[in-house]
C-alpha cells in the first residue's frame, strides 16, 4: 500500500490553458531515500513540485504523504510533513538568521493567538522549545555562529543553507529542494551534498530538482527524468545516465554538457 512511501504521487497532471506542463507523472519516494528529478529547462519540474506542495491544484492525479491524500493548500502540506525550498532565495532578508528559522517553526507551535498575546506560560514554554530547536538546526547546518546576523549579510552559499534550515524547522518527513546548488561554487556544492546526506541520515527523505548532473548522480538513490511534462525514465544513476533517450533529450544538449 502507498503508506509504505513517504510520497506517492500518481497521474499528476497540470494544464495551463492549452499547455500541459505536467502529464500523468507518477513518482514515489520511500523513507530514507534521496530521489532526483532532472530534465531540460521547461520540462515541468518546478510545476510538479508546486503540485506536490499545494501551490497549484493539479488538473489531475493524487498526491499522498504517508498514505494520506494531501489537501492542496501549502500550509496544510507543510503541517502534514512536506517542506520545500525554492529556486530563488526567499529569505526574510531583514530578519536575523535565527528569526528566519523560527518563522519555519510556526506550523509546529500549538499555542494560539490569545496565548501569544498574553504571553502565558504555555506560550513561553513553546517559545523556548522553538528557540532550542532552531539553534540545534543552526548547529546542524553550520550556521550557529551567525545566528544573530541579518540574513541578507550572509554569503550566498550560507543563504541557501539557511533556507534549508528554515525548511527543516517544520520537522518534515520529506524535504523538496528546488535547485539547491544553483549559483554555487564547487566547494559550496560539496558542502550541500554532505548536508543532504546528513538530512537523510536524520530520517528525512529528500526529493531534489537539479541541473548539476554530477551532484544528482552522486547524491541520489534514484533519478527520474522529465521531458516535456512526461516522465521519460526512472532508475538508478547508472540506468538514467546510460539511457540514450535521456542523453538525447538532456545530457546531449550544450546545457546538459555544461552542467
Ligand atoms: N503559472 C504558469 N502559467 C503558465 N505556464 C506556466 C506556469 N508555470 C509554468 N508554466 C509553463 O510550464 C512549463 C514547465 O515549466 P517549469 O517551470 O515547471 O519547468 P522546469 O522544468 O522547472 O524548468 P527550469 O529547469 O527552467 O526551472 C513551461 O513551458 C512553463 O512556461
Amino acid at each position: 500500500m502507498s503508506d509504505a512511501y513517504v510520497l506517492d504521487a500518481t497521474g499528476v497532471t497540470m494544464r495551463f490553458g492549452g499547455l500541459t506542463a505536467v502529464r500523468g507523472v507518477d513518482l514515489r519516494v520511500g523513507g530514507g531515500e534521496i530521489v532526483g528529478l532532472i530534465g531540460p529547462n521547461g520540462a515541468g519540474k518546478t510545476t510538479f513540485f508546486n503540485c506536490l506542495t499545494g501551490l497549484y491544484v493539479p488538473t489531475g492525479g493524487t498526491v499522498r504523504y504517508r498514505g494520506t491524500v494531501l489537501p492542496p493548500k501549502p500550509h496544510l502540506v507543510t503541517k502534514a510533513g512536506i517542506a520545500r525550498t525554492f529556486q530563488n532565495i526567499r529569505l526574510f532578508a531583514h530578519m536575523t538568521v535565527l528569526e528566519n528559522v523560527l518563522v519555519g517553526r510556526h506550523t509546529r507551535t500549538k499555542e494560539g493567538l490569545l496565548s501569544a498575546l498574553v504571553r502565558g506560560p504555555g506560550f513561553r514554554r513553546a517559545e523556548a522549545e522553538s528557540r532550542e530547536r532552531a539553534l540545534e538546526l543552526l548547529e546542524f547546518t553550520g550556521l550557529a555562529a551567525k545566528a544573530d546576523q541579518l540574513a541578507r549579510n550572509l554569503p550566498y552559499g550560507e543563504q541557501r543553507k539557511l533556507e534549508i534550515a528554515r525548511a527543516l524547522a517544520s520537522d518534515p518527513g520529506l524535504l523538496l529542494l528546488d535547485e539547491p546548488t544553483a549559483g554555487m561554487n564547487p566547494r559550496e556544492t560539496r558542502v550541500t551534498e554532505e548536508l543532504v546526506f546528513a538530512i537523510r541520515d536524520r530520517g528525512t527523505a529528500v526529493l531534489v530538482i537539479e541541473h548539476d548532473m554530477r551532484f544528482v548522480f552522486e547524491l541520489c538513490d534514484r533519478v527520474a527524468c522529465l521531458v516535456r511534462g512526461e516522465k521519460l525514465v526512472e532508475g538508478t544513476a547508472d540506468v538514467v545516465r546510460g539511457d540514450e533517450r535521456v542523453v538525447a533529450a538532456y545530457l546531449g544538449t550544450t546545457e546538459g554538457a555544461a552542467a
